[in-house]
């Protein structure tokens, strides 16, 4: 099935590697992390628990944009937490279509108190929370579930992706 440039996002802790790898290995699709194009700046910056600004952010986003235009369209696993951000995403790759995983904050603290990041600190997630802006119509996209298990998520997900063939 032909995809359009997927991007997973959502704040820390829902799953975005997680889901977005496995979806590229069903699917076939080349998988991007947006947490490996951080620079060694924003890394420790986020090892020291404090949150990226948007100066911190634009160059990490114009690297995500580069990724979201290769051919065929890869998956991107990028908390994309500002519709600037997306609307920069989109303007560079403009058949991008989100898929934002969405749970409560009980949740995400629960799977950021199982994992070990090489640089994203657990207290962060406030301010994830804080800086996140909800998709709107205007925004190709659906919302999945977190509160399922991994194959679930990722289940959900597909049946309810956009394809042109
Ligand atoms: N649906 C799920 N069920 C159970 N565990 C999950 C689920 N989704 C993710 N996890 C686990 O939660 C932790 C966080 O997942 P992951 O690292 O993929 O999140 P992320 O959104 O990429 O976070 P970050 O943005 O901080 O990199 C991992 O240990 C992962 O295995
Ligand atoms: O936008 C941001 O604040 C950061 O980029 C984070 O979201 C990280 O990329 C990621 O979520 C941690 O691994």
């Amino acid at each position: 099935m032909d995809l359009p440039p997927l991007v997973i996002m959502g704040v820390s802790g829902t799953g975005k590697t997680l889901i977005g790898r496995r979806l590229a290995a069903e699917l076939g699709a080349a998988f991007v992390d947006a947490d490996d194009l951080h620079s060694q700046d924003n890394k420790s910056k986020m090892r020291a628990g404090v949150p990226l600004d948007d100066e911190d952010r634009w160059p990490w986003l114009k690297s995500v944009a580069s990724e979201l235009t290769s051919t065929p369209p890869p998956i991107v696993a990028c908390s994309a937490l500002r519709r600037s951000y997306r609307d920069y995403l989109r303007a560079q790759a403009p058949a991008t279509f989100f898929v934002h995983l969405t749970g409560n904050r009980e949740i995400i603290v629960e799977h950021l108190a199982r994992r070990s990041h090489e640089f994203m600190s657990p207290t962060l997630v406030d301010s994830q929370l804080e800086t996140l802006e909800p998709l709107t119509v205007e925004e190709a996209h659906f919302l999945a579930p977190i509160d399922l298990s991994p194959a679930e998520v990722s289940r959900y997900i597909i049946e309810r992706l956009p394809h042109t063939t």
